[in-house]
């Protein structure tokens, strides 16, 4: 069983800083290597399946992309649905849509207005939390779906960009649990 010094070690050795990506001045968290390593795939998504776990949540939304990469083996672990959001103009369907900036670009994010409900708590889950602009459009989304937020986890926070203090008024209590802070 790998310890949470090992663990942190593990997902931080896995994850590749590319400078002036896609934009000078923005250092890229790649995640790629992580994902092509199982073991520490597997250690990622046992550590986000234990946080939906904590926080009663009976769905896990994930953000495309790599939400999608992320969320969706953490919804089985946990023993939950997965509810994708998709960028603007993916979902075959009746949607509900929420426009948002983030560190570099804007974007639309989409949900099936029918995959949420009163009564679901649910967990958000992504790669990376930088400005918090993708996470705050996603739980506005839940909201207006009727839903209640039970939490938002990811792999990595980039403290520097204050994405934590921003969601505060979002997340109403909920908790943010970040694996890794840089
Ligand atoms: O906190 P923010 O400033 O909003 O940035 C974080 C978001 O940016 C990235 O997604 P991106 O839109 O690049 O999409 P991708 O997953 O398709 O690469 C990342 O996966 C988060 O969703
Ligand atoms: N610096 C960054 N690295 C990876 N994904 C991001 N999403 C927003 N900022 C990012």
């Amino acid at each position: 069983m790998t310890g949470t010094t090992g663990i942190t070690e593990l997902l931080l050795s896995r994850i590749r800083d590319v400078a002036d990506y896609p934009e000078p001045g923005v250092v890229f968290k790649d995640i790629t290597p992580l994902l092509a390593d199982p073991a520490a795939f597997t250690a990622l998504t046992d550590a986000l399946a234990e946080v939906a776990e904590h926080t009663g949540a009976t769905k896990v939304v994930g953000l495309e992309a790599r939400g999608f990469i992320l969320g969706a083996p953490v919804a089985l672990r946990a023993g939950l649905g997965f509810i994708p959001v998709r960028k603007a103009g993916k979902l075959p369907g009746a949607t509900l849509s929420q426009a948002y900036e983030l560190e570099y670009g804007s974007a639309e994010i989409e949900v099936h207005a029918e995959d949420l409900a009163a009564g679901d708590r649910v967990l958000v889950v992504d790669d990376v939390l930088a400005t918090g602009g993708t996470a705050e459009a996603s739980l506005e989304l839940i909201r207006r779906a009727g839903a209640r937020v039970a939490g938002l986890a990811v792999l990595m926070e980039l403290g520097f960009l204050g994405g934590r203090a921003r969601l505060e008024p979002a997340l109403a209590g909920a908790p943010l649990r970040a694996l890794l802070t840089v």
